[in-house]
Parts: C-alpha cells; sequence; structure tokens
C-alpha cells in the first residue's frame, strides 16, 4: 500500500478536497460534528453510513450547496467560498425518477452539462455538440440521444447522468448511491466502468454506497477512516511515475 505522505511528495497529486473540523445541523438537529478528511488526487473514496448519517449533506457541502456551520472545507487547494473553476468537479445526485413527460432529450440532459451555474443558455460550438457526442460514445448511450429522458430505464438515466457529469472531463466525480435500484447485471458493468475510468484516466471518485461487497471488493475491508457515523474506504489508482493527464472522453471512446 502507497504512504500518502509520499503520494503528496511526488507533487502531482494534489490534495482535491479537504474537511477541517466541519460540523452541520438542520436546525437543532446534529448531524455530524468535528468532521475532517482529505481527498488525494487518484483516490477512489467510498463513503458509508446508514440511512440519515448524513453522506448526502456532506457531498452537497462538497459542491456548495450547503455551508458547514463550523470548519471550512477547501478544493483543489482553495476555500470552497473563492473556488470557481466547478467544470472540475462532476456531480450526479440521488436517482431520482424522471417524469416520462419530461421534455428534455438524453442529449439535451448531457449538453446541460456544459452550461456551468452563470451559463444556463447560450449558444452550442461544434466542439460543444462534439463533446456530448464524445459523452454518450464513453458510455455506450450514442443509441439514445434522441429519447425523452423520462422514457428511459434507471439503469439507463444513470447513464445519462454520469454522461453529463463527464461532458467538462473533470478531476473529481462525486456520485451519490449510483448503484441504487438498477438491476445487479447493470450495477455491476457500472462498477467496472467507474473502476476503469480511476484506474486507467485519473479520475477521483468520491462515492456514496451501500453495496458493502462492491465497496470491499475494490477499496478494502476496513475503512481508512471514521467519523461519526460515516466511514471512508479508500484506495489510491497507480504507479507514483505516471502523473499525465488524459482525455477522458476520448480515450474511453477510443478504447470502446
Ligand atoms: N433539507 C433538510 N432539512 C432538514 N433536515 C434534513 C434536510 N436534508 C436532510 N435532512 C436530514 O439530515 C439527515 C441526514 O440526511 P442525508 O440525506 O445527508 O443522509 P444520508 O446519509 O445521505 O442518508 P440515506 O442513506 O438515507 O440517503 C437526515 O436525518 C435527514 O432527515
Amino acid at each position: 500500500m502507497i504512504n500518502r505522505d509520499t503520494i503528496q511528495q511526488a507533487g502531482c497529486h494534489q490534495e482535491i478536497v479537504k474537511l477541517d473540523g466541519v460540523s452541520f445541523s438542520f436546525d437543532s438537529q446534529v448531524i455530524m460534528s468535528d468532521v475532517s478528511f482529505k481527498i488525494m488526487e487518484r483516490d477512489f473514496v467510498g463513503l458509508i453510513g446508514s440511512n440519515g448519517a448524513g453522506k448526502t449533506t456532506l457531498l452537497r457541502m462538497i459542491v456548495g450547496l450547503n455551508r458547514p456551520q463550523k470548519g471550512s472545507i477547501s478544493l483543489f487547494g482553495k476555500p470552497a467560498a473563492q473556488f470557481k473553476d466547478w467544470n472540475q468537479i462532476g456531480y450526479v445526485p440521488q436517482r431520482n425518477h424522471f417524469n416520462p413527460l419530461f421534455p428534455a432529450t438524453v442529449r439535451e440532459v448531457v449538453l446541460s452539462g456544459l452550461y456551468g451555474r452563470n451559463k444556463m443558455f447560450r449558444r452550442l460550438s461544434k466542439e460543444d455538440v462534439s463533446r456530448s457526442e464524445d459523452a454518450l460514445g464513453a458510455l455506450k448511450i450514442q443509441d439514445l440521444g434522441d429519447k425523452r429522458i423520462g422514457a428511459l430505464s434507471g439503469g439507463q438515466q444513470q447513464r445519462v447522468f454520469l454522461a453529463r457529469a463527464l461532458i467538462n472531463n473533470p478531476k473529481l466525480l462525486i456520485l451519490d448511491e449510483p448503484l441504487s435500484g438498477i438491476d445487479v447485471e447493470t450495477q455491476q458493468s457500472f462498477f467496472h466502468m467507474i473502476k476503469h475510468m480511476h484506474q486507467r484516466h485519473n479520475i477521483t471518485f468520491l462515492m456514496v454506497s451501500h453495496d458493502m461487497d462492491m465497496v470491499r471488493s475494490y477499496l478494502g475491508q476496513e475503512p481508512k477512516e471514521q467519523s461519526g457515523k460515516l466511514s471512508f474506504y479508500v484506495r489510491h489508482s497507480h504507479d507514483l511515475e505516471d502523473c499525465d493527464g488524459t482525455d477522458l472522453l476520448h480515450s474511453l471512446r477510443k478504447e470502446g
């Protein structure tokens, strides 16, 4: 097992997320207290905890949707409040069933990942279109591009949301229970795909899951850290010498 201090010294492994003494409550309900944790570049972190333990709340804090009442969060070495480069982070929230009448097509949902926080409407460039085709190809859903998102199965919708999160070629992917509610075979191929992205494409992962067998099979039997009801299982991907970046969408597609 590679020592994390050695990883940091290697230079190409920056700190992607740092939680320092984070506490959060909803009204008088304390959800978490004094949580500290670091995610290094190319870690795969499995976040485990019982229902209501605060996993989703923690992810929402990292992507700026909730603010910690105490402590601090930094992203890519910057305090979260000053962090602007949201394209570096792909976030797939917990699965929600789409109304079959929801009017967007799969391609439109994937493209909406490009709009960023402030640019809801803008003209699509040729490059935008080509990135969306790459993202659809990487998730093997090109043939679904013109379908309504609401008409897809749960597993297909999960692929669409992952394609949407990948379109900006993020360094960090945050997935909230991506495997829940989909059939075992699709779960396995989905998990296989994200492991591949971790091992071969330098992506850092933070994933909430209730599937202990899958988590342990990849991340080991014991959590690296525990804080309150939250457990963090961690695996680092790689050999130290390889610090090159890749264009994930292109290379995933090429590998087919
Ligand atoms: N907007 C909100 N207002 C008040 N309480 C909330 C809100 N969102 C979540 N909570 C409460 O915070 C606690 C943690 O919720 P959270 O969704 O983070 O848990 P979780 O670990 O993701 O659970 P699960 O495994 O069930 O998805 C729960 O008790 C929940 O009821």
